[in-house]
């Protein structure tokens, strides 16, 4: 058995007459482990000393101490204990913490002075004198971490409290930004143990989880560190450890600080945005050390992290089981109330699909963007009537993108719409770009992800942009509001949401065949139907297409060749007006081509191939001949 494995040591600590030996015992006696009265260890000149009214020092408390972890060391390998210790300060803790194998859990009792100055007073057969009460309440420094318990409710009530947190999972969480903090407040809120950790900047970033705590602490109870090493220690064994740490060197960063201290079948978990390349690189380092790895996908944002984020862990599917009741627990719910959490296949396929989804997200933001800049510039509608018709759309569509799109449209600061004093420049932090590597290494046309990642490259060139649209002077050329425009527009956009999805699942299911994940996309668009930025009543659609035809690219499924069949001269006729115009419609223009591409049985590629091997001798598969099969013509000598 490592280090700190097996059962805890529960020391109920807390200042005289809080409640620590009647409480221990019941403790010990309901988990039928062994008592041990921490006071019985002070040497007799301690107890004389107190009984005489003199409080101790800490040179007299050093004995006492050593005596009690002593005994710890002696029983801990006996399937646990229960000790009562004032333990007053950090570093009589840290002493039994340092000098004993097993690991600790703190039961901190705590209630107000004048209380427990009544208490004292109507319990006579204590050695110990009430009159220092005073000087226990100003050397009690109140631990960061362990269970804390108020004992103003019954002996029975306040048990009962501490099994309840004693029998909780527990989970310690590295990372406390934006998402970190959402996550650990949401799993507290389920019943979780939540230990936080972030790390210390001397200037920059000092006492977050401290703060954390603090900021909570009304309605929650978290253990807190800023010292790693203290941090893990903590942890009970084998640990979990969630990492929310900016993706890329940070999480290499904050695994090699921690693989000192990691022992077998300790878990991490990546919950950021990690390259999945990363993380199947990763998964294979810490195997040499026995150490299990899940890099899973949350989406959701801020809000989703507090409230309910979809999850996708992928990795080891024992590591999974784990900390499903953990992870299920966080997650939205779908309409039938099952998690949007689900194992997703092993190796980096976690944060595949969790860039994939990004990038779907990508593709549907530009499209609201573009779809919202054509309507107000082009063809001249006003800001309101765009917001109506978006919730119009909204009705049957069910985005999440546009809902808040909406909002973004109601929007104004001292009577000017916020969104035209935003700059027109998008950031971007690398899943889009990720997902078009990923669909040029399998070989897979990603066109609207990729116009909307390169559409975001652009609109970064602010300065350039302002430059030419100088000296190019275009005269802008105003659209046409006619009847039935709405429609078409209405239809164009929904098919490029089709498009958008078609082609971010299809890039899905290659790399499954190709990395052996067995994907399951129904169950991917089940757990993306809540918490996730891409939710949509389209996403709630694909559980039973993706269960109909598993494999099949949503172009080829009946029920949306009827959608496309119907949508597809609204499609064509609102991208090319809208660019005839003078708007670029990267997302749009995209789906058009992608969408002529994959429904022309014969494609322009005949004449690229026949210029390949015109210029470089690549030769090229014939129509009337076999697939496989090469050919070469010599094309300057002449029939
Ligand atoms: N925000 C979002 O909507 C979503 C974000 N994500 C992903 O989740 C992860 C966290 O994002 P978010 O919470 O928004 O980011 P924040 O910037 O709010 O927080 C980043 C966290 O990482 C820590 N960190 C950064 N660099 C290091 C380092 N070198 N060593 C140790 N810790 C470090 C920061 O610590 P410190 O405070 O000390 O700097 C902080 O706790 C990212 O991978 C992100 O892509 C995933 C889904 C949604
Ligand atoms: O993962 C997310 C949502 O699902 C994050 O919000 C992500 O950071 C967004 O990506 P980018 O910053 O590149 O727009």
């Amino acid at each position: 058995m490592s280090v700190g494995e097996g059962k805890p040591i529960y020391i109920v600590m807390g200042v005289a007459g809080v409640g620590k030996t009647s409480t221990a015992k019941a403790l010990a006696s309901e988990l039928n482990i062994p008592f041990f009265e921490g006071d019985e260890f002070h040497p007799p000149e301690n107890i004389k000393k107190m009984t005489d009214g003199y409080p101790l020092n800490d040179e007299d408390r050093q004995a006492w101490l050593k005596a009690i972890a002593g005994q710890i060391n002696r029983v801990e390998d006996k399937g646990g204990a229960v000790f009562t210790c004032s333990a007053l300060k950090e570093i009589y803790r840290e002493y039994l913490m340092n000098r004993t194998r097993s690991r600790i859990e703190w039961i901190y009792l705590y209630e107000s002075f004048e209380t427990i100055r009544d208490r004292m007073r109507s319990r006579r057969e204590h050695f110990f004198n009430p009159e220092l009460l005073t000087s226990q309440f100003d050397t009690l420094e109140p631990p960061a971490y362990g269970i804390h318990m108020r004992t103003n409710l019954s002996p029975e009530k306040t048990l009962n409290k501490i099994l309840q947190e004693i029998k909780k999972p527990k989970i310690g969480i590295i990372g406390l930004g934006v998402m970190g903090q959402g996550l650990a407040l949401n799993m507290a809120d389920n019943q979780v143990s939540v230990t936080v950790y972030n790390r210390e900047v001397r200037g920059a970033e000092e006492n977050i989880a401290r703060n954390f705590a603090d900021e909570n602490k009304e309605l929650y109870h978290f253990s807190w560190f800023s010292d790693l090493e203290k941090f893990l220690k903590y942890l009970p064994r084998p640990r979990n450890i969630l990492l929310m740490v900016k993706a890329g060197p940070a999480v290499d960063s904050v695994i090699s600080e921690l693989l000192p201290y990691l022992e077998k079948d300790d878990l991490i978990i990546d919950a950021g945005n990690s390259h999945y390349e990363d993380t199947q690189r990763r998964i294979a380092e810490l195997q040499n050390k026995e150490v299990l790895f899940l890099g899973t996908g949350v989406s959701g944002g801020e809000e989703g992290a507090r409230n309910g984020p979809s999850i996708m862990p992928g990795g080891s599917k024992d590591a999974y089981e784990r900390v499903a009741p953990i992870l299920e627990s966080i997650a939205a719910r779908d309409k039938t109330g099952k998690a949007c959490c689900s194992y997703i296949g092993p190796g980096g396929s976690g944060h595949f699909v969790k860039m994939l989804h990004n990038g779907i997200e990508y593709g549907e933001m530009q499209l609201i963007a573009e779809f919202y800049h054509y309507m107000r510039f082009f063809l001249d509608m006003p800001v309101e009537e765009i917001a109506a018709m978006f919730a119009k759309w909204n009705e049957k569509l069910d985005s999440y993108l546009l809902e808040i799109s909406i909002d973004i449209l109601h929007r104004k600061e001292n009577d000017e719409l916020l969104l035209d004093l935003i700059l027109d420049a998008a950031g971007q932090k690398g899943t889009g770009g990720w997902s078009t590597e990923a669909a040029l290494k399998y070989g897979v046309a990603l066109d609207t992800i990729t116009a909307a990642v390169m559409a975001r490259n652009i609109s970064g060139d602010k300065e350039r942009r302002t430059r030419a649209a100088a000296l190019f002077n275009f005269k802008k050329l105003d659209g046409v509001l006619y009847d039935g425009i709405h429609e078409k527009l209405f239809e164009a956009f929904r098919l490029v949401q089709v498009v958008n999805h078609s082609i971010g699942f299809d890039l899905l299911n290659k790399a499954s065949e190709e990395n052996n994940w067995e994907l399951d996309l129904s169950e991917i668009s089940r757990i993306w139907t809540n918490g996730c930025i891409i939710r949509s009543s389209l996403m709630n659609s694909l559980i039973d297409s993706f269960k109909d035809n598993p494999k099949e690219h949503l172009l080829l499924n009946p029920n949306f060749v009827k959608l496309a069949n119907r949508s597809r001269e609204a499609l064509l006729e609102v991208g090319t007006q809208a660019m005839s115009y003078g708007c670029p419609m990267p997302v749009t223009a995209s789906a058009i081509n992608y969408f002529l591409n994959f429904t022309s049985s014969q494609s322009s590629a005949n004449m690229i191939q026949a210029q390949r091997d015109y210029f470089g001798a690549h030769a090229y598969e014939r129509t009337d001949k076999p697939r496989g099969e090469f050919y070469r013509t010599h094309w300057k000598i002449k029939n």
